[in-house]
């Protein structure tokens, strides 16, 4: 038997809820089941134009009926928001996506109790290559776990996580991991104006030569480490390019990137409060 579709509530209507939201009609979620709160005029215009989503300046009343509520504000601005939330009669499913603030820091906030999914998801949700990591906590029921993953794994895949303690781990690695290539991409091209060529051959190399590589690594059953070994000829040209990466640090520097954004998401906790 089929599920009656739920009606989703995203309280913020920024870049994440935006991607989201984007995928989820891209692959046929209706509009009328959307409902958006944002604060800010120019962007609730946007969100309807775009998505023909309905759009709230109310937190209240857009989450009013929903059965499942999105909180897709800012860390710094969760506490207060949750607390606007606070008291919500229709006990929805609370989907958080906020970096760093914990399934009981949002429990405590909207008033205990909760049905909570903490998951981190990505920007290229956008184009249902989404990856999110997802964790519930004890209050929720096996239906809840199935609906927060069929709302994710519509716009990419969705993994549960062993325990709420790893979910930094999970947005230094997934959640910020896009920004990551994208910085990547900045270098190579900056690289190859470097040794002479010009901006369009290098823009359409570099993003081509991303998408080829992530795609390798998608598609085929060897690791990443095999993959690499098979465009590094012995005394060739990659090799000398790894070799400087490596010889620079490479490894560590990304392991150190990783443990700071990690380490951010558990100061953005703490700085929220209890
Ligand atoms: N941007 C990303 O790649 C990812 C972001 N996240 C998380 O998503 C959340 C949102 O981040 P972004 O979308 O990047 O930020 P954003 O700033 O683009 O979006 C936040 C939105 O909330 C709205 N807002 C402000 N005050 C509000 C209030 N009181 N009630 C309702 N809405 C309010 C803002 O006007 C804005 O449109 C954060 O908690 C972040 O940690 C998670 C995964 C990836
Ligand atoms: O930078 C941030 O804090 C958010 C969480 C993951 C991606 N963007």
């Amino acid at each position: 038997m089929t599920q009656p579709a739920p009606t989703l509530c995203f309280i913020g209507g920024g870049n994440m809820a935006r991607c989201l939201i984007g995928g989820l009609r891209q692959r046929g979620t209706p509009g009328h089941q959307i409902r958006v709160a944002e604060p800010m005029a120019a962007a609730r215009e946007a969100l309807q134009t775009e998505f023909d989503v309905a759009c709230f300046e109310s937190n209240r009343q857009a989450a009013e009926q929903a059965d499942c509520v999105v909180l897709a504000v800012k860390p710094q601005i969760m506490h207060t928001v949750c607390q606007e939330l606070h008291g919500h009669s229709g006990r929805p499913l609370w989907v958080s996506i906020a970096a760093g603030i914990t399934s009981t820091q949002l429990d405590t906030w909207l008033g205990g109790d909760q049905r909570i999914v903490r998951c981190m998801p990505n920007t290229p949700a956008l184009l249902g290559v989404g990856a999110t990591g997802l964790v519930a906590n004890v209050a929720c029921h096996e239906a809840d776990r199935a609906l927060a993953e069929r709302i994710l794994s519509a716009v990419g895949i969705a993994v549960w996580i062993a325990q709420e303690a790893q979910m930094d781990a999970v947005t230094a690695l997934s959640g910020s991991g896009p920004a990551y290539s994208f910085l990547l991409a900045e270098a190579m091209q900056a690289a190859a104006l470097r040794q002479g060529l010009d901006a369009e051959a290098a823009r359409r190399l570099t993003y081509q030569t991303l998408l080829g590589a992530a795609r390798m690594l998608s598609e085929s059953a060897e690791p990443a480490d095999q993959l690499r070994k098979r465009v590094t000829s012995p005394g060739g040209t990659t090799q000398a390019a790894i070799e400087t990466l490596q010889g620079g640090g490479f490894e560590a520097l990304i392991d150190r990137a990783i443990a700071a954004a990690t380490r951010r998401g558990a100061e953005l906790a703490a700085a929220a409060g209890n």
